[in-house]
Order: C-alpha cells, then structure tokens, then sequence
C-alpha cells in the first residue's frame, strides 16, 4: 500500500503533464497492486479476436467506442461471462488526466451480441487503421499488438512451460524458469531514394493494384540502421547509397509489430540505372516531382474506379510523410 501512495504522490509532484504520465505509467508496469487499482476504473478498448470494437457517429466518421470499465463489466454479465475476463486486460496508455487506458479481446463470447450491446462493430485491423484518425490509429495499432502477442506467447520456448503476464501485460514470465519475455518488434528500414530530381518508388506483387511506396527491408542480425539501408537498396534495385539522413519513426502493426525506422537517401544521378530483383519487387521506377505531386493531391483510392497511378501509401503510413518530406525539401 506504501508502494501504491508512493507512485501516486511521485506523478502528482510532477511539474510537467507529460512527465507525471510516464512516471504513473510505469509504475503501473512495475506494481501489480496500483495496476489492479487502475484497472477498476479505467477507458476500455474493446477488441473480438483481435478486430477492435468502433462506433460510427452523426458526421459518418468512425471512433473506437468509449467504454469504462463499469461498462465492460456489465457487458461481461450480459453476454454470459464471468467477471475475471477482465483480469486478461493489457494496459496500453493513459489520458492526460493520467486515466489508465486498458484493451481486452473478447474472442471467447458472442460478437453479434456484443455488437448489439455496445453500438458499435468489431473491424478488422487493417481496415480499421485507416478509418480511425489522429492518435486512435496508433494506440488501437498498439492494442492490437500487445494482445495478439499474450495470444502466442502462452508457453516458454526454452522449457515448454506455460508462461504467466504482469498485471499490466507489459512482461511474461516462465513458471518453472523464471525466464521474462518481453513484447516482440522488428526493427525495418523504410527509405525513399531520390537522385536530387527524382524519387524511387516500388511495388510488391501482393501490394493492392497501382500502389507504390518507399523501398523497405527486414534489419539483419547485428546490423546498424544504415548497413541495413544500404544493403536492402542494393539487393532490390541495384543501386549503391551515397548517403542518407533519418526522418522519423512508426509502429507498424502489418503483418506483425515492425519498429519502421524512416530515411531519405540519397545516389548519383551518374549512377541511378536501376537493376531490379524481380523475386523481391515486381516494379520499382523513378518518379518525377510532377507526378508524385500530382498523386499526392489525388483523394484517396476507396476502390470501385481504377486506382491513380501511382497510388501513394495513405497519411497513416510513415511511407506517405517521407514522400511529402521529399516534396517539400525539393522545392524549397
Ligand atoms: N509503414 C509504411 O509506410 C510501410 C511499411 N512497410 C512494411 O515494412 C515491412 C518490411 O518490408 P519488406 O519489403 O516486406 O521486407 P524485406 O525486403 O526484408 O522482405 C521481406 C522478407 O524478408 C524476410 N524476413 C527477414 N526478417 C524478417 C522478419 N523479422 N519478419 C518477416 N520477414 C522477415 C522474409 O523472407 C520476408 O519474406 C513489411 O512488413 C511492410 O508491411 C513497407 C512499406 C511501407
Ligand atoms: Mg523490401
């Protein structure tokens, strides 16, 4: 209990917002007691076999539901189910007014009546990801991840035993070795190569028809940032790199956790023949600022009518701020 009045008063003392929330959130990592506390009134995100749960409002655009933990209580006794569920929420986050936000997968129950319940409907995460705007894209990203890992890492890959979660869903542990495991990413290198005029745009065959995005590749064991840079653009256009500089970061939740690490790169106009591996991408061209500009302005593809070409990734995407980032840097 000591324990418990010690993080609260450590986050109230706080002069800055931001500060207070990290330290509260770690502490509700670090002490199952103040978690478990948390937990009883907390925002729910609310999932069904890994689809979160969005509601649609007046102006036709979609949110994740707003439920409290009371809430998702009383939905447990509607649908049948016993209230320990609820021990199976992972934390995610909190609001500014340091309110613990926790995600549950509701799998084992009745979506239907859920849905019914709830006023609202479970869509899947890669749709969803595209609905959702501002900060709900990547926290229901996050969600999704964290509970899809609890979902497969059940058992100890060293002695086959099962393995137990923290309060928080941050860690998992072995019941006969003691060994943690921590939540999996893995880390990727998204680069846009430009030749000073140009850009270099890729496509794979599995992409949907007319998309074209930025080269990216698996980091190697043991390699740097940038030796995973140069090595992934050499294997899959043929170019070498003369040098680059870092953009920015993202989660990526598709197909699993990636740590998206953004660069800009740039080659020799002298040296921008392109030779590509077709068994990694089927198409990968220079593109000129005219075009990605004007694809840029194109609204959104929701499919129907044949796709813009090229089709950029959307503004979820770190993909699609490296080609604005590019645009802009080339025409001031
Ligand atoms: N957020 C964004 O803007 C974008 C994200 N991406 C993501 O980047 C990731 C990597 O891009 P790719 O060109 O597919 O990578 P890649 O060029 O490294 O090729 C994928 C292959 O690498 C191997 N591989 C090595 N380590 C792997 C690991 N940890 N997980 C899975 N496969 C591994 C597999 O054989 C796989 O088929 C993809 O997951 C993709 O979704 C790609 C483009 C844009
Ligand atoms: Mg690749």
């Amino acid at each position: 209990m000591l324990r418990v009045l010690q993080i609260v008063r450590l986050s109230s003392r706080c002069s800055s917002s931001f500060v207070s929330r990290m330290r509260f959130l770690n502490g509700l990592k670090q002490n199952d007691d103040v978690c478990s506390a948390a937990l009883q009134d907390a925002h729910m995100f609310l999932f069904h076999r890994l689809s979160p749960l969005l509601q649609r409002n007046h102006q036709g655009t979609f949110r994740t539901a707003e439920l409290r933990t009371s809430d998702v209580q009383s939905l447990l006794e509607n649908l049948g189910s016993d209230r320990t569920l609820l021990q199976e929420a992972v934390l995610i986050g909190c609001t500014e007014q340091n309110q613990a936000q926790f995600c549950l997968d509701i799998g084992g129950l009745d979506q239907t009546a859920a849905e019914e319940l709830c006023g609202g409907t479970f869509v899947d995460l890669r749709k969803s990801f595209f609905l959702l705007s501002g900060a709900e894209a990547p926290l229901v990203a996050k969600a999704q991840a964290l509970l899809r890992w609890h979902q497969t890492s059940g058992f100890c890959s060293a002695t086959g035993q099962p393995t137990h979660r923290n309060q928080a869903g941050s860690q998992r542990t072995c019941s006969s070795s003691g060994i943690i495991y921590y939540p999996k990413m893995s880390p990727v290198v998204i680069v846009l190569v430009s030749d000073g005029e140009r850009c270099l745009l890729g496509r794979q065959a599995t992409f949907p028809r007319g998309l074209y995005s930025a080269l990216a590749g698996f980091c190697d064991m043991g390699e740097t940032l940038e030796e995973t840079l140069s090595r992934e653009v050499a294997e899959e256009v043929g170019l070498e790199v003369q040098s680059f500089s870092f953009s920015s970061s993202q989660h990526w939740p598709f197909p699993q956790s990636s740590f998206m690490m953004a660069c800009h790169a740039s080659v020799s106009p002298a040296h921008s023949q392109l030779c590509v591996d077709h068994s990694e991408l089927e198409d990968a061209r220079w593109f000129s600022q005219q075009e990605v500009l004007s694809a840029l302005q194109t609204p959104p593809h929701r499919g129907g009518r044949a796709p813009p070409s090229p089709w950029l990734p959307p503004k979820h995407a770190v993909a699609h701020r490296l080609i604005t980032e590019w645009i802009q840097n080339t025409r001031s």
